[in-house]
């Protein structure tokens, strides 16, 4: 029977290791400024002297307290766990990871009432800061998977700081990552006295270390996840979020078919760095963290040598580390998933990396160019993800530009949910004030009329989804509806052309489309989103143009559009802060997503798992 969070507050083991990231940051579900825009929106910072300050007592206050910086590794299972250690006194190189210490509270304020609409079912496994069970919905019977993490107080009865961090860095991080098909779906969180019950997407086909632990893939399945790999690593930085603990644990199969997607989980020590950022703070799972994280001094390119560690256990079904520094810790490790602490990180900065023994003499080169290239010890020769995802090993057969726009719907549905929706908005206005004529919006409309098979004009979830069945894409039924949430962001359960075509964009070739009218389409577009036409759009009018009149049910949306367009930080928005916006988007590739069609035309196995399986193509 399933454990209230009481009784799971009692299971569960003594406290883990404190969380050395000090980074502020914050739930897009209270008022107040995300981490994630600030981070993106501004220039990386020469700290002040309050905030060196700040961060030099609270490193102060953590090397007070060793006993919490690492937990000891237990063998076996489960695998050893990711670990973060403050570093006292050493500057900082990034913009909020030490600033801000957690506020002292009692409760995150988000929704009450979890049993009231979810059932408890059976354990699915368990982490340092939570238990996981399947969690049914009481009225619909769908299935997701609920994190719980009973709640931790220190004295005086507030939330112990590094808790509420490591609570709200999750949901946080969800949040902002969560539209895309890589990542583990963060439906809701509920909190009651003792608990935060975190409702997640559930993925029923188990862990990539599972499948691991088995032995090595052949190359060609080895390629496919490291590609989802690489894709999911490159979605995060791509919204500045460095990951810090990649390793096959931390990624789940969607279901037990032997193609299932992958999904990133757990953004527990996951952190908001700018490209070029650097962070001080040694966090990760020793086996699979960088050597340039040892000397506590790195950036996004840290990732990309633990997806090097992955690619190669994929690959080898071992540890890449030879030699005398690293020739136990590989065969320990691959045996009995124990280390100890001091050996690896000899290993990890030292150790010979095997490109020799066999299986590498069966493996093409460019396999072992790219692994190579991920294991670099110098970070700044390493690939960044998106250049990884253009490497020839990886290459998919047909390149994304060559396939037909249908193909590639999947693809541009997740691309248009990881915008802000202040962007998707503006992509919609631009869409409305451009020429009927445009190539761009024939080929979309005549995708459009297709899907719209009572031609009326909108399409409804059921067209879309029976569209996404009657094809080629292996999608749940769960993921649909995520998809589709993103367009219809008003919740009215149809979609209409214009909305349509705003997801479905590419934004560079449209805007080369429109290059001859650039500047009238974008003063037209503006002034279609300034409802009393006089020249800017404040906060109030932002919030009634994002989020309707119903206003937000997140209400950092208007503070993050704000924060994204508002150049000259006057609080509202000009013609000028709108140019500048739309001159800033550069990135639009849709390589970094999942096509999702379907690879062996049997789709995904829907069995139990809540996420029955839909087939199509529109
Ligand atoms: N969405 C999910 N669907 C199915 N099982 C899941 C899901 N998320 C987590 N699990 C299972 O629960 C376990 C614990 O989850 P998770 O790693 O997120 O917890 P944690 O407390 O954050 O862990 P850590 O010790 O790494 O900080 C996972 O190893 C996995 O087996």
């Amino acid at each position: 029977m399933p454990a209230p969070c009481a009784q799971l507050l009692r299971q569960q083991a003594p406290c883990g290791p404190a969380l050395g990231h000090l980074q502020r940051w914050q739930h897009p579900w209270l008022r107040r400024p995300s981490l994630a825009a600030a981070a993106a929106a501004q220039p990386p910072p020469q700290q002040t002297q309050t905030q060196q300050q700040t961060q030099q007592q609270t490193q102060q206050q953590q090397a007070a307290a060793p006993q919490q910086q690492f937990r000891q590794q237990a063998p076996p299972p489960p695998p050893p766990p990711a670990f973060s250690v403050p570093t006292a006194g050493r500057p900082s190189h990034t913009a909020d990871l030490y600033s801000s210490p957690a506020d002292p509270i009692t409760s995150f304020g988000f929704a009450h009432g979890f049993s009231d609409k979810y059932e408890l079912a059976g354990q699915l496994g368990s982490g340092t800061f939570g238990i996981v069970h399947v969690a049914v919905n009481r009225e619909t019977g769908e299935r997701y998977a609920v994190k719980s993490m009973p709640k931790r107080f220190a004295n005086g009865g507030q939330l112990e700081p590094y808790y509420v961090r490591r609570v709200r860095n999750e949901v946080d991080i969800c949040n902002h990552l969560g539209r895309s098909l890589s990542v583990c779906y963060l439906y809701e969180a509920y909190e009651d006295d003792t608990c935060v019950d975190l409702v997640m997407e559930l993925c029923t086909g188990g862990q990539l270390w599972d499948k691991i632990k088995l032995g090595s893939y052949s190359e060609a399945d080895a390629r496919r996840l490291v590609r989802e790999m690489v894709r999911a690593v490159a979605q995060c930085h791509g919204m500045n979020v460095m990951l810090r603990d990649i390793k096959p644990e931390n990624f789940m199969f969607l279901d037990s078919h032997p193609d299932a997607p992958l999904k990133a989980i757990d953004f527990g020590i996951s952190v908001f760095c700018r490209p070029g950022q650097y962070v001080d703070v040694r966090a990760g799972t020793p086996i699979y963290i960088a050597p340039e994280v040892l000397r506590m001094n790195y950036t996004l390119s840290a990732d990309i040598w633990s997806l090097g560690i992955v690619s190669y256990q994929l690959l080898t079904g071992r540890l890449p580390f030879s030699g005398e520094e690293g020739q136990d810790v590989s065969e320990v490790y691959m045996r009995k998933q124990t280390y100890d602490n001091k050996s690896v990180f000899r290993a990890v900065l030292f150790a010979e990396l095997d490109f020799t023994s066999p299986p590498w003499d069966t493996l093409s080169d460019a396999a072992r160019d790219f692994v190579q290239a991920c294991l670099n010890r110098d970070e700044k020769q390493r690939p960044t993800a998106e250049q990884l995802l253009a490497h020839s090993w990886l290459q998919e057969e047909l390149a994304v530009s060559d396939a037909p726009f249908s193909d590639t719907i999947v693809q541009r549905l997740q691309r248009f949910g990881l915008y802000g929706r202040f962007r998707q908005v503006a992509m919609r206005a631009l869409i409305h004030n451009m020429a009927r004529d445009s190539e761009q919006l024939s080929d979309m409309r005549a995708a459009f009329q297709q899907l719209d098979t009572d031609s009326d004009g909108r399409v409804t979830y059921s067209e879309l989804k029976q569209a996404l069945q009657n094809g080629h894409f292996d999608l749940s039924a769960q993921e649909v509806e995520q998809l589709l949430e993103q367009v219809d962001q008003q919740h009215r359960g149809l979609i209409d052309f214009e909305q349509w075509a705003a997801a479905m964009a590419d934004w560079r070739s449209f805007k080369d489309e429109q290059q001859a009218d650039w500047e009238g389409l974008v003063r037209r577009a503006f002034r279609s989103m300034d409802p009393d036409g006089d020249g800017v759009i404040t906060a109030q009018e932002l919030e009634l143009l994002l989020c309707g009149e119903e206003g937000c049910e997140v209400p950092d949306i208007v503070d993050a559009a704000l924060r994204e367009a508002d150049a000259d930080h006057d609080g509202k928005l000009d013609l000028q802060d709108f140019k500048s916006f739309l001159e800033s988007k550069t990135d639009d590739s849709l390589s970094l997503f999942e096509s999702r069609i379907s690879r062996d035309g049997s789709g995904s196995d829907s069995s139990g798992s809540g996420s029955d399986s839909c087939k199509g193509g529109a």
